[in-house]
């Protein structure tokens, strides 16, 4: 019987269900039904000398999300949660990324910081390359699945929604950076791809003002899904050693 203080997600009321607290209600999830998605965690976005960084964002709380990540990542496999990494870029002579005709050429702000620094044409999020590389914390692990995206969402023109319904996978964790942008973006289109997506807000990292990580919070609890922590998550997952 739903009730107004626990959702019950898909396979949510199976033997293996665990109950994750979570904003603005708690989640029933099943592990086998369950995805963690790591959007970007790439030098681009989390090191020095990275995109983000020389764009001119601030970038010091990003190293705090790398280990928390770790540590859900950890719990996840352990419970039998499936992994996904995803990576942000394009083919190194971006062609990927599109040209005038893109509004993603006007809008990136590595194609825009790469035309008024031409000494870095080549480097930013080009695959292959050390800014669209995994930080050296984050490997994946045997059983993780690693995508690639070419824009904000990574549902768009992305392997992640056969790769989740191959799987039976309808919940998704999201963890990562940055939380207003390809975190909020995934996430969206998640839920009106009807996939229950639930944010570890310690676990990701916004880019730009303070105020940006509180207004995703706002609008994931109040619109689109449900926010949760680190701790909570490693509480509930912590409980339900795969098989
Ligand atoms: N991973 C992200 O949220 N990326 C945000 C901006 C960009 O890739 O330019």
């Amino acid at each position: 019987m739903p009730d107004d203080q626990t959702v019950t997600c898909p396979g949510g009321d199976g033997d293996t269900a665990v109950t994750l607290p979570a904003r603005p209600e708690a989640l029933r999830l099943a592990p086998e039904q369950t995805a963690v998605v790591v959007i970007d965690m790439q030098n681009a976005y989390a090191s020095e000398g990275g995109y983000v960084d020389l764009a001119g964002f601030d970038i010091a709380g990003a190293a705090g999300t790398i280990g928390k990540i770790a540590t859900v990542l950890d719990t996840a496999r352990a419970a039998g949660v499936q992994v996904i990494y995803l990576q942000n870029g394009w083919d190194p002579a971006y062609v990927e990324a599109g040209g005038p005709q893109s509004p993603n050429f006007h809008k990136s702000n590595a194609l825009k910081t790469m035309r008024k620094r031409p000494e870095l044409a080549g480097q930013l999020l080009a695959r292959g390359g050390w800014d669209y590389a995994l930080v050296d914390a984050l490997k994946p692990q045997p059983g993780d699945i690693s995508l690639h995206k070419t824009r904000y969402s990574a549902f768009f023109n992305s392997q992640l929604d056969s790769v989740l319904r191959a799987r039976g996978i309808r919940n998704i964790v999201f963890v990562g950076i940055a939380t207003n942008v390809c975190v909020e973006s995934t996430l969206r289109d998640g839920f009106h791809l009807e996939y229950f997506g639930v944010m570890l807000e310690d676990a990701t990292h916004h880019l730009g003002p303070p105020a940006m990580q509180a207004a995703s919070v706002y609008n994931i609890e109040k619109f689109f899904g449900w926010v949760s922590t680190t701790a909570d998550f490693c509480g509930s997952f912590g409980q339900s050693p795969k098989e």
